[in-house]
């Protein structure tokens, strides 16, 4: 598998990350308009930085665009001279409609649009897919460049927003839960590099528990919640003070925001 990377930024550089951990890549193209940010990549033998981008879609079978969707029309027409209709062309930019590819690729490009997040550079991305009707062909090729830095979903195309706030913005979503709970340990008495790891090895237990018994949350919180005892109090608490709420309407808001971008 020959790979360019169009806009190896924040996203670029996970799924890069990702990529390098497989055998399957044979040479990997990252580009940038200012590689200073992307040096060490080169360390390994398979990585070619460039500015050129016409060079990198040259020596690629699949490209990644992974710049931001302002530049990804000028980009798109800027290198489609250079597409051979072999090339699958994957998408990770945000609101951007397989049509608007199509109008400018033409309806026979493999076309992939993805959405995956910043854990692909760690191997644990949830990564979801729809592809045009011609890039179904190409659809197992996409879950296995997926799958190779975490799991992958086919979703419709019309699912991709939603997909997009629960697990793109959703790393952040996590985040900032895992730092609350830092900051609640360090008011228990917790340093602040324990409460870290407290936290983090907890979210991973959780999440794991969930994922190996293939039960649901709530059984697993009533194996933990002993009758009147502390962590009912503290759920209930929670509740009281609108956690789940709290969250759920963050994520209306941020499915509300996508689609407003989407329109502008
Ligand atoms: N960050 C995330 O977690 C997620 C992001 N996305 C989507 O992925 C895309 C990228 O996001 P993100 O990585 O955060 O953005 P970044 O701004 O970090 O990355 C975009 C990169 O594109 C490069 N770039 C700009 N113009 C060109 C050009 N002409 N040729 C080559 N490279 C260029 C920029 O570098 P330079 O200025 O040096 O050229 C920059 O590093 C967006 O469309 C976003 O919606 C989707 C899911 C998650
Ligand atoms: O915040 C954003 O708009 C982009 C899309 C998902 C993650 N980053």
């Amino acid at each position: 598998m020959k790979v360019a990377i169009i806009g190896a930024g924040s996203l670029g550089q996970s799924i890069a990350k990702g990529l390098l951990s497989s055998d399957a890549l044979k040479t990997l193209y990252l580009t940038k308009r200012n590689l200073d940010s992307i040096k060490g990549f080169d360390a390994d033998k398979r990585v070619t930085l460039t500015s050129d981008n016409t060079l990198a879609v040259q020596n690629a079978n699949v490209i990644i665009f992974a710049i931001q969707p302002r530049h990804f029309e000028g980009i798109l027409k800027l290198v489609k001279p250079n597409l051979k209709p072999n090339h699958v062309l994957i998408s990770v930019i945000t609101g951007f409609a397989i049509s608007r590819i199509e109008d400018i690729v033409g309806k026979n490009s493999y076309v992939i649009r993805s959405m995956p997040n910043t854990a692909a550079s760690v191997g644990q991305s949830m990564t979801c897919i729809s592809t045009n009707e011609k890039g179904k062909e190409q659809e197992e090729l996409a879950k296995t460049i997926f799958n190779s830095m975490g799991t992958s979903m086919v979703i419709p195309e019309e699912q991709l927003q939603a997909a997009t706030v629960i697990c793109a913005s959703g790393i952040a979503f996590w985040m900032r839960l895992i730092r609350a709970t830092t900051q609640g340990a360090v008011q228990l008495g917790f340093e602040a590099h324990e409460a870290h790891q407290l936290a983090m090895q907890t979210c991973f237990g959780a999440a794991t528990l969930l994922k190996e018994s293939g039960k649901h949350p709530e059984e697993e919180i009533d194996r933990v919640t002993t009758p009147s005892g502390c962590t009912i109090e503290g759920l209930n608490e929670m509740e009281h003070q609108g956690l789940s709420s709290s969250l759920i309407k963050g994520i209306n808001a941020s499915f509300e925001k996508i689609n407003q971008i989407k329109k502008n």
